[in-house]
């Protein structure tokens, strides 16, 4: 086991200045890999610390404000710049704490800085327009103006490009950020602070403040200073974040949970939809909130399809996502790992049979990780549970329909709406996808995860507040429209 003495410790990032936590205590952050590797220590923090970082980014909100876009563009191509720098380190450390494999930890950061490019151009772009007022002598237009203080609730799923996603939009459009990273990951978030740090944004401007979510998360829900909340995670805290921020008149985004559907039509290329079901289910672990959870299979193509996902599943080299070789990591952590394995359960005690997997690998290079086998589960009806609830692990169900319009139905019958995909050649059947499914992210032909930051991201239903993030639609949370009438 590592200890405090060989591990470095982290601090919260307040006005400028790397700063101690008040209630002097901190806590571990452990590879889901080998749970006896501690990566870091991060600060526990309490209100009283996020009441500083609150007050000093309101504090900086005013001469932020004033700085031209194209100003803090210019920061945002530095930040870009120390990231690309750090690729490998940073990358390294995602892994380490939250156990995807080096290359999609890669994937991400190298995304990270991409989104940070991106939202620095949008700094010279346009923010309004001119509208004809019914008075001929009059000038009308639309402004925009930052909402002032963002606090940025985040999960440890994607630790880089989330984040990154939320705070880029908030600073180019001119807002004050408080930054609260999920506690799992809270290491790779210091790392990427520290590349705000070396990159000269005005003291105050951005904040990070460590702890936990029902102290920090809740604290920024309620803080009567904060005027918008931008929060990626599970339905239950999302509700709550929404709901506390309603009481006191704040904005808010959230983005929640998926249990995405993947639609194999009988006249799909049936190799493609077993990659894309294999990619967009089981890539991380299963652990994103566009993951592909539930299989609706026509009956015609079933038994085939049933046995090339079967082979390619049985392939998946499990393993310390550091290993060359290895596609598929841990569960981020021992949490993570009892609810799938328990989602497991209730899938067997519900009637679905079990194709592959469904339990802990063995052998001793498994024994210090939070490992579950990549699962299949079939015989699965639409009203089970691990047909309605989001696993967030490595398992599929397999649901076989009669019909395209029983598909659509399936597809249709949960609460959450993200995203959906479909495989099949016949242009009938895309028009009736893309006009019926419930879901904010629409594929034909493609997996279900895979999000481009230049589109709006987000979803329908349950799985978001109904806002949108990424792309130009992220400047409806992070600004509030001013409309301006002027008369000589
Ligand atoms: N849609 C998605 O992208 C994600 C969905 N999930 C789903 O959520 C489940 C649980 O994961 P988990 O990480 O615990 O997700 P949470 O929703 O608990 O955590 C997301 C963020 O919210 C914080 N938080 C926790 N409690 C509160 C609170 N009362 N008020 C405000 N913020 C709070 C967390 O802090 P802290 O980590 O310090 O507790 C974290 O920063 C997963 O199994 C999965 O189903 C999880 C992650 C991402
Ligand atoms: O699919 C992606 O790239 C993004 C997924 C996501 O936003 C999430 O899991 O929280």
């Amino acid at each position: 086991m590592t200890t405090l003495a060989d591990v470095k410790t982290y601090l919260n990032y307040i006005n400028g200045s790397w700063v101690p936590s008040t209630t002097e205590q901190v806590s571990a952050s452990i590879n889901p890999a080998n749970k006896n590797e501690i990566v870091g220590y991060v600060q526990t923090s309490d209100i009283e610390d996020l009441d500083k970082a609150v007050a000093v980014a309101k504090q900086a909100q005013g001469s932020w404000r004033k700085l031209s876009a194209p100003a803090r563009g210019e920061f945002l191509f530095k930040i870009a710049n120390a990231i690309e720098a750090r690729i490998d380190e940073i990358a390294e450390t995602m892994t380490k704490e939250m156990g995807k494999t080096l290359p999609e930890a890669k994937g991400e950061t190298v995304r990270g800085v991409a989104i940070l490019r991106y939202y620095a151009g949008e700094g010279m772009r346009k923010v309004g327009d001119v509208i004809p007022s019914t008075d001929s002598e009059a000038l009308m237009f639309t402004s925009r103006v930052p909402l002032g203080v963002v606090g940025v609730i985040t999960p440890w799923n994607f630790p880089v490009a989330i984040p990154i996603w939320k705070m880029a939009p908030a600073l180019v459009y001119g807002n004050t950020v408080v930054f609260k990273p999920a506690q799992e990951t809270a290491v790779t978030a210091a790392k990427i602070i520290e590349c705000f740090d070396e990159a000269g944004l005005p003291n105050g401007v951005v904040n990070m403040v460590t702890g936990k979510g029902t102290v920090i998360g809740q604290g920024i829900s309620d803080h009567p200073d904060i005027n918008g909340i931008t929060f990626t995670g599970s339905d239950s805290v999302g509700k709550r974040v929404g709901q506390a921020a309603l009481a006191r008149g704040a904005k808010y985004q959230l983005e929640m949970g998926g249990k995405n559907p993947v639609i194999v039509a009988a006249d799909a290329d049936i190799d493609l939809a077993v990659e894309a079901t294999i990619s967009g289910g089981l890539r991380s672990t299963g652990q994103k909130c566009t993951a592909t959870s539930r299989v609706i299979v026509q009956k015609e193509i079933y038994d085939e399809f049933k046995e090339k996902l079967v082979a390619k599943v049985k392939e998946i080299t499990v393993g310390d996502g550091l290993h060359e070789g290895i596609w598929m990591g841990p569960c981020a952590s021992e949490s993570q790992q009892n609810i799938v394995l328990s989602y497991i359960e209730k899938g067997i005690n519900e009637g679905a049979t079990v194709l592959c997997g469904a339990k802990k690998p063995e052998g001793p290079e498994f024994e210090d990780g939070f490992y579950v086998e990549p699962t299949i589960f079939e015989d699965v009806t639409s009203n089970m549970i691990i047909a309605q609830e989001e696993i967030f692990g490595p398992v599929l169900a397999l649901i076989k329909v009669d019909s395209i319009e029983e598909a659509l139905q399936v597809a249709n019958d949960v609460q959450f709406g993200l995203s959906a995909s479909i495989f099949t050649t016949n242009i009938g059947n895309m028009l009736s996808f893309i006009n019926d499914i419930e879901a904010g992210l629409v594929r034909i032909n493609a997996e279900s995860a895979g999000v481009e930051l230049q589109a709006p991201f987000g979803g329908m239903k349950q799985s978001s507040s109904h806002s949108r993030e990424q792309g130009q639609a992220a400047i409806e949370f992070f600004t509030s429209i001013k409309t301006v009438f002027v008369k000589g």
